[in-house]
């Protein structure tokens, strides 16, 4: 590691909470040579945060340890993997100003340049959660304008949405290079057509984005509300389609329940697939711990993922984070990482993720969400209305704590065992028949798990 990052880091630690600290600044790596310090985050959503809520910090901390205002790159990648900073944007400057980071300038649109060349279908590890979307993904790179148009990968946050739009992206581009792929969030499309408004730029804006062979955008959910934004995305995905131009879209919902969209845009939406990407299954999960570690060329080993994988079950991002926490550690203090550093080092971070799954809590959220009482729901009443939920508690009790059988029908006004048995196979079979039924078992996991 830098020995400049970490006497910044030393320092940081004083100021910043240890929560904040492990999840953000601890994974990044860093290179530091005469020119300036490169930092470098495991993922675009690191480098945001990073971005946005600290580096005014660091910078003016790193001033304070030069005595110069010193050039800070951030990037998303490792820094074994790069070639030194480009002089002329990284010359050290005396220090004129106080160190306050001017705001970053609204980011370009180019095309290609925005895909993240890590994610992609080798990197994306395969689970029963994510089978039909990678699939569909795939088949869509293969054929693009052909196969699904659009094709829309909605699901909860941090479960690889991202990941299989970059990777659909890349492989058009990896077999076709001289494919326009344009990959941006909701947020800079708004932004892109706000500036366009702004300087009468429309028609350049238009011919822009109808120019490109694949339009990729992210977590369309922020059109919601933004009537001009969507009157002009309609027309956008219009002119592409009818070209029969790629469009591959995110959103964390089944669009059709996103309020505030219009109901011709959530039409058009569904002409091509919806495809859902579910939470990964603990082996899922595991296994995506040990592929992101061997592609950090961290070395854990398989009773580290699993605790992981067991300990954090919200998304992957969360686990992505606990890993890169892990591997900082390791790394500063020069310790292997077996089970109990990883139970040490993450502590707090463990607790966080085990504290809302108790019995009592998963009774009380599942009681709101299905809008029954809680003490009726611990009743022995047996209306349907009653019993669904009751079943739904005691399979989520199952599932997300360590609790017996016994103890958990203890848990529900003294039930036997053999019905919380049933009440799990019961709640299995409907999560493979009824759509509804899945979509909000993994609902009220995301909720307690989140
Ligand atoms: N199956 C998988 N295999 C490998 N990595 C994965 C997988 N699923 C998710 N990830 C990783 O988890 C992180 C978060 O994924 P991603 O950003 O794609 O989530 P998302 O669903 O787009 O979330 P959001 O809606 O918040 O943008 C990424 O680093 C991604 O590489």
């Amino acid at each position: 590691m830098s020995d400049l990052w970490r006497r910044c880091l030393e320092r940081l630690e004083g100021e910043l909470s240890a929560e904040d600290l492990h999840t953000w600044l601890m994974p990044l790596q860093a290179r530091d040579d005469t020119l300036g310090l490169q930092l470098f985050a495991p993922n675009p959503y690191t480098l945001d945060t990073v971005r946005e809520r600290y580096l005014p910090r660091i910078e003016a901390m790193l001033t304070q340890l030069t005595g110069h205002e010193l050039s800070v790159r951030l990037e998303v990648g490792s820094s074994a993997s790069r070639v030194p900073p480009r002089p002329a944007s990284a010359m050290p400057r005396p220090v004129a100003a106080p160190a306050v980071a001017e705001p970053a300038p609204p980011a370009p649109v180019h095309f290609n340049h925005n895909l993240d060349p890590h994610y992609t279908f080798e990197t994306f590890v395969e689970g029963k959660s994510n089978q039909l979307g990678k699939a569909a993904a795939m088949q869509v790179a293969m054929n693009p304008g052909r196969a699904y148009n659009p094709l829309l990968l909605y699901g909860g946050t941090g479960l690889g949405k991202t990941h299989l739009m970059h990777a659909a992206g890349n492989l058009m581009r990896e077999r076709n290079p001289e494919f326009k792929v344009l990959y941006l969030r909701s947020e800079q499309f708004v932004g892109a057509m706000i500036e366009a408004l702004r300087t009468k730029s429309m028609d350049e804006f238009k011919r822009r984005f109808r120019s490109v062979d694949a339009l990729l955008i992210d977590d369309i959910q922020f059109f919601a509300g933004k009537d001009t934004t969507q009157e002009e995305f309609f027309h956008t995905f219009n002119a592409l389609f009818e070209s029969k131009q790629q469009i591959i879209l995110t959103c964390d919902r089944y669009p059709k329940e996103v309020d505030k969209l219009e109901p011709r845009l959530k039409s058009r939406l569904g002409w091509g697939l919806s495809v859902a990407i579910e939470p990964p299954d603990f082996e899922t999960r595991a296994a995506i711990l040990l592929s992101k570690a061997h592609d950090k060329g961290v070395a854990v080993s398989e009773n580290v993922a699993m605790l992981l994988a067991k300990r954090i079950r919200s998304n992957v991002r969360d686990l992505e984070g606990a890993l890169n926490t892990l591997a900082a550690r390791a790394n500063f203090y020069g310790k292997p990482i077996t089970t109990e550093f990883a139970e040490e080092t993450l502590r707090d971070l463990l607790a966080t993720h085990a504290q809302a799954v108790t019995v009592p809590n998963i009774q009380k959220i599942v009681a709101d969400y299905y809008q029954v009482r809680l003490q009726d729901l611990l009743s022995k009443r047996r209306v349907r209305s009653l019993a669904r939920p009751r079943q739904i508690a005691m399979a989520l009790s199952k599932e997300l704590t360590e609790h017996s059988l016994p103890e958990i029908g203890d848990a529900f006004g003294g039930r036997d065992h053999t019905t919380v048995l049933h009440a799990c196979r019961t709640i299995k079979k409907l999560c493979e028949t009824d759509t509804r039924m899945r979509q909000d078992w993994e609902q009220l996991i995301r909720i307690l798990t989140g």
